[in-house]
């Protein structure tokens, strides 16, 4: 199948529009979790998402460094908000391939800029640059995802659908609009 432009959903949040949590217990956006990564992202032109979080001593691998694991994750995190906002249809990751290209230590923080690729009928391209303590600073680590669209008896079937009812009920955009059409 051939890959196509992504293009974002006509009630996809602006240029500018701060994105909010998406889920409290979510360790790459969470509020509720104290030593998670408390990315925080917001919509940029075309079809990017700007996001950042600062690396802290619960995020380290050796020592004074920022653990690849919870690098990587930070990406998934960034490309998921991307994928999830400007398409406004619910999908998980596949793949998620992440080059570490510079040590990032503790204190500094990581820019992200993501940017939609394209999408292949169920399949998201997305990718992804993280920049150390400025958005034009040296990158760091560099990522490209696969996401696949799902239906929300994904999270049902699969997860706890007590909590993605509770997250239904706190989601302050409208989500009924998502839907699956590849
Ligand atoms: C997390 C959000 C919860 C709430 C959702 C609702 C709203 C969200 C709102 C806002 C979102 C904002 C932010 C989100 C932020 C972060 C998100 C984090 C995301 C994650 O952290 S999520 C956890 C990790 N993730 C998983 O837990 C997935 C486990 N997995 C599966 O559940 C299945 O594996 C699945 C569904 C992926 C596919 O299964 P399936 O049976 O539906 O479909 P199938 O296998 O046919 O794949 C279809 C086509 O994708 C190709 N394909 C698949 N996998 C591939 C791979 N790895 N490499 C290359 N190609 C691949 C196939 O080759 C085929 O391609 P083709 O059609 O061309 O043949």
């Amino acid at each position: 199948m051939e890959t196509e432009p992504a293009v974002p959903h006509h009630n996809a949040p602006a240029a500018g529009s701060k994105l909010g949590v998406h889920y409290a217990q979510c360790f790459g956006c969470g509020d509720e979790q104290e030593a998670g990564l408390h990315l925080q992202s917001t919509v940029g032109e075309g079809r990017t998402v700007h996001s950042q979080f600062t690396v802290t001593e619960a995020h380290q691998g050796a020592p004074g460094l920022a653990h690849g694991g919870l690098l990587a994750c930070a990406f998934d995190e960034a490309l998921g908000a991307t994928v999830g906002n400007l398409l406004r249809k619910p999908a998980v990751t596949g793949r998620l391939e992440t080059d570490f290209r510079r040590p990032v230590p503790v204190g500094s923080i990581l820019y992200i800029a993501a940017t939609l690729d394209g999408t292949a009928g169920r399949k998201i391209y997305v990718s992804a640059d993280g920049r150390l303590d400025a958005e034009d600073g040296p990158i760091a680590v560099r990522a490209r995802g696969l996401f696949v669209m799902v239906g929300l008896e994904h999270f049902t079937t699969h997860g706890d659908p007590e909590a993605l009812e509770k997250f239904r009920e706190a989601a302050r955009n409208n989500r009924e609009d998502w839907n699956i059409n590849p």
